[in-house]
């Protein structure tokens, strides 16, 4: 098949987020504060500024019981999903179905007072990673979402201010048969998710307030996201 303007740049983007994503904490470099826990999740930020502007990459690992990786990615990645999970999306366009794993979408999200509207132009990947670690171990899925240009919809023309994302959903799939031969139920399986993200605001907003934001609305987001995952597939056959 012919390959698409952007397959090379998504190709080197997911191998380069997924491979930072599998480091731990330790290894991602000096400054992570953990700024919020919540039983198995972890939530860790860096205090970061371009041009006097708050991009405070975020790095989030929580382990999920009862689903898969597999079903983590994929409730993710579909569009038919995201406004029952993402609270605040205002609006959602797929503006080009590029294959079955890749869209690009646009979004425009809740404003957020006193900063201006914001929304964002990006592409999402969704891949089965192959677990190089452990051969027999099961397999890892990831969804990446990065900015990306939109000759039919450039940035900062309407009312919104567009920020710049870029998104690393990393889940890693845990299977403890039972003792006694039984078939594999959801009480069997659990979910590692690492969640990684640097968002750019795009225009001036006060420090105070995007951290104030991202505090509240990260841990949030997460717990709402994973629970709506849990809801969605308790009743349904395993998705490995
Ligand atoms: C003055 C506020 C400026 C930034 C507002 C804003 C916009 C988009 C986003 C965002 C966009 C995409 C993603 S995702 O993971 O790709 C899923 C698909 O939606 C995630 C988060 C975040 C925030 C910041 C609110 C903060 C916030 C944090 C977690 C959830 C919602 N809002």
């Amino acid at each position: 098949a012919v390959q698409h303007r952007l397959w090379p740049e998504i190709d080197k983007m997911v191998k380069q987020q997924v491979a930072m994503a599998r480091m731990g904490i330790g290894e991602c470099g000096t400054g992570w504060q953990l700024f919020a826990e919540d039983g198995e999740m972890k939530m860790y930020r860096r205090e970061e500024e371009v041009d006097g502007m708050v991009v405070d990459p975020l790095k989030a690992v929580h382990v999920v019981k009862g689903i898969t990786g597999h079903e983590v990615c994929h409730y993710f990645f579909s569009p038919k999903y995201r406004y029952d999970w993402e609270t605040t999306l205002e609006h959602m366009t797929v503006l080009e179905t590029i294959s079955d794993d890749t869209l690009m979408f646009l979004q425009t999200h809740k404003r957020i007072w006193p900063a201006s509207q914001r929304e964002a132009v990006f592409w999402s990947h969704m891949r089965k990673l192959p677990n190089d670690q452990d051969r027999d171990g099961p397999d890892m899925w990831t969804v990446v979402n990065n900015s990306t240009e939109d000759p039919s919809h450039p940035a900062n023309v309407g009312k919104c201010v567009r920020i710049y994302l870029t998104v690393c959903l990393l889940c890693q799939t845990r299977v403890h048969p039972p003792k006694d031969g039984t078939p594999i139920t959801r009480d069997n399986v659990s979910c590692k998710i690492t969640y990684c993200s640097v968002v750019n605001p795009g225009g001036w907003a006060p420090a105070s307030v995007l951290r104030a934001v991202y505090k509240r609305e990260y841990p949030k987001f997460l717990k709402r996201f994973t629970t709506y995952v849990i809801n969605q597939t308790k009743s349904k056959p395993i998705m490995f």
